[in-house]
C-alpha cells in the first residue's frame, strides 16, 4: 500500500442559497512522501475539496481513505482522534493561542493525545522549534513574536503528533516571499526526510511549480 490518500468518487453539493453542486466526481490518490499543490480559480472548490480530505466535513458522498483506514463513515469522535494522530493542519491565519507561550502552542495538541510524558512532550516540542529555527522565542507570547515566526510555530505544532499527512489551507498565503520560501523548504525537507505527505491549496504559482505535483480544480472538477 503506497497510497498515503485516496479518494474516490467524491460529490458535493451546498444547498443554500439554492442547490449546487461544488464538487463533481472528484478522485484521485497522493503517494507517501508526495508533495502536492493543489491549484484553481477561486470558488473551484478548493478548500471544499480540503475540509473533505482532513475530515473536517463528513457531508458528502464518495469514499475516502488515509494511511489504509476509510475514514467516510466514521463517528465524530473517531474522526478527532484520527485527526489528531494522523493530520497536521496549517491554515494561512496560525490559529495560535495569542496568549500562551509559543512552547505551550507546540505542546498542546500532543499533551491533549495524552501519549506522551510532559517531559517527553517539551523535549520533542524543543526538537521542532530548533528544526524551524525559532529556538530561543520559547517562553515568548505567541503574540509577540513576527508574522513569519508565529507561521513556523504553527507547523511545529501541525508537527508535534508526527502525523502522516500535513494539510495546509494557503499555508504561506499571509507571507512575504522570504518567508513563504522558508515555509516552501520546510515542506519540501519534511517529505523528503521525514517522509511526511504534504497537500497545500495555494494561489502561489511559484509555491505550486516547486511541488511534486499539481491538482488543478476547474470548476469543482479535477484537471487531468
Ligand atoms: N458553506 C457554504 N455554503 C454554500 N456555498 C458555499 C459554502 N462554502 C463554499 N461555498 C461555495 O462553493 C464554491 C467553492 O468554494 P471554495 O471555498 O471551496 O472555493 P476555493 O476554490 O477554495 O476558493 P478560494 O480560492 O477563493 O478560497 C464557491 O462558489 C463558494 O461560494
Amino acid at each position: 500500500m503506497n497510497a498515503a490518500l485516496s479518494a474516490k468518487g467524491l460529490n458535493k453539493y451546498f444547498h443554500e442559497p439554492e442547490t449546487f453542486q461544488v464538487l463533481k466526481d472528484v478522485g484521485f490518490e497522493i503517494k507517501k512522501e508526495e508533495f502536492v499543490a493543489i491549484v484553481g480559480k477561486s470558488g473551484s472548490g478548493k478548500s471544499t475539496l480540503l475540509y473533505l480530505l482532513s475530515t473536517m466535513d463528513t457531508d458528502y458522498k464518495g469514499s475516502i481513505t488515509i494511511n489504509g483506514t476509510t475514514v467516510t463513515g466514521l463517528s465524530q469522535n473517531e474522526l478527532s482522534r484520527f485527526r489528531n494522530e494522523h493530520i497536521g493542519f496549517v491554515f494561512q491565519f496560525h490559529y495560535l493561542l495569542p496568549e500562551f507561550s509559543v512552547l505551550d502552542n507546540v505542546m498542546l495538541p500532543a499533551l491533549k493525545l495524552g501519549k506522551k510524558s510532559k517531559e517527553q512532550v517539551e523535549t520533542n516540542a524543543m526538537e521542532l522549534l530548533t528544526l524551524l529555527d525559532i529556538k530561543g522565542h520559547e517562553m515568548k507570547k505567541a503574540s509577540k513574536i513576527s508574522g513569519g515566526q508565529q507561521q513556523r510555530v504553527a507547523i511545529a505544532r501541525a508537527l508535534i503528533n508526527e502525523p502522516a499527512i500535513i494539510m495546509g489551507d494557503e499555508p504561506t498565503g499571509n507571507l512575504d516571499s522570504k518567508n513563504t520560501k522558508v515555509v516552501f523548504d520546510i515542506f519540501r525537507q519534511l517529505a523528503k526526510e521525514r517522509g511526511q505527505t504534504i497537500i497545500a491549496v495555494t494561489h502561489d504559482d511559484e509555491f505550486a511549480a516547486n511541488c511534486d505535483r499539481i491538482i488543478e480544480m476547474v470548476d469543482g472538477k479535477i484537471m487531468t
